[in-house]
């Protein structure tokens, strides 16, 4: 990440906007920015299948789920923080392969920390399961809450928007997919 190129526009922003980039608190705000950027958008940089790599002889084949996974990300359209839970569920495939419970919330991280719309973060999460866990089925939920929502425009706080993403035999057998959602919607 180009970190001198970031400090340049933000100081540009601060000039635009009226302020004086060297007063004595913004001396160093470009600078900081720059560094929170580059920690903000750190998933640009990571190939979420090498999140994937441990995985579990388990012969578990019902249902694995985690609820209230943490999630922060930037809304692509104003670069606005978005904030909520996630809920994972899979299926385990026939040779009830599993992986580890933290290798879901680093899913999540890695495409979080990119600039993103709600329901693409849903889907890359249950897109990439699929492909690297051979499951059954998956089921990804997001409940966000959009501060380009709350601090400006419509100015709506509070207000959840909530995506999901169903994939194999969740999306084909209504009664799993019932179940599941029983389990992730309170
Ligand atoms: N579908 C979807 N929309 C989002 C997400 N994050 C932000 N948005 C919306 O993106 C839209 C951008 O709309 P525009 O009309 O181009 O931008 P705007 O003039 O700033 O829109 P307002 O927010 O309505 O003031 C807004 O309606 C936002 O609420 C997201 O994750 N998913
Ligand atoms: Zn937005």
């Amino acid at each position: 990440m180009d970190l001198a190129r970031i400090e340049k526009a933000v100081r540009e922003i601060l000039i635009a906007v009226g302020e004086d980039p060297d007063r004595d608190g913004l001396q160093q705000t470009p600078a900081r920015v720059a560094r929170a950027y580059a920690e903000l958008f750190a998933g640009l940089r990571v190939d979420p299948a090498t999140v994937l790599t441990t995985t579990f002889e388990a012969n578990h084949e019902e249902l694995v789920l985690v609820r209230d996974i943490d999630v922060m990300s930037l809304c692509e359209h104003h670069l606005l923080p978005f904030r909520g839970s996630a809920h994972i569920g899979y299926i385990p495939g026939s040779d009830g392969r599993i992986t580890g419970l933290s290798k879901l919330a680093r899913l999540v991280e890695v495409f979080a920390r990119r600039p993103q719309v709600q329901e693409r973060l849903t889907a890359q999460i249950a897109d990439l399961l699929m492909e690297r866990l051979a499951p059954r089925g998956v089921v990804v939920v997001l409940e966000c809450e959009h501060m380009c929502m709350a601090m400006r425009g419509i100015q709506k706080s509070g207000a959840k928007t909530i995506t999901s993403a169903v994939r194999g035999s969740l999306q084909r057998d209504a009664k799993s997919r019932a179940e599941a959602m029983a389990l992730i919607i309170r």
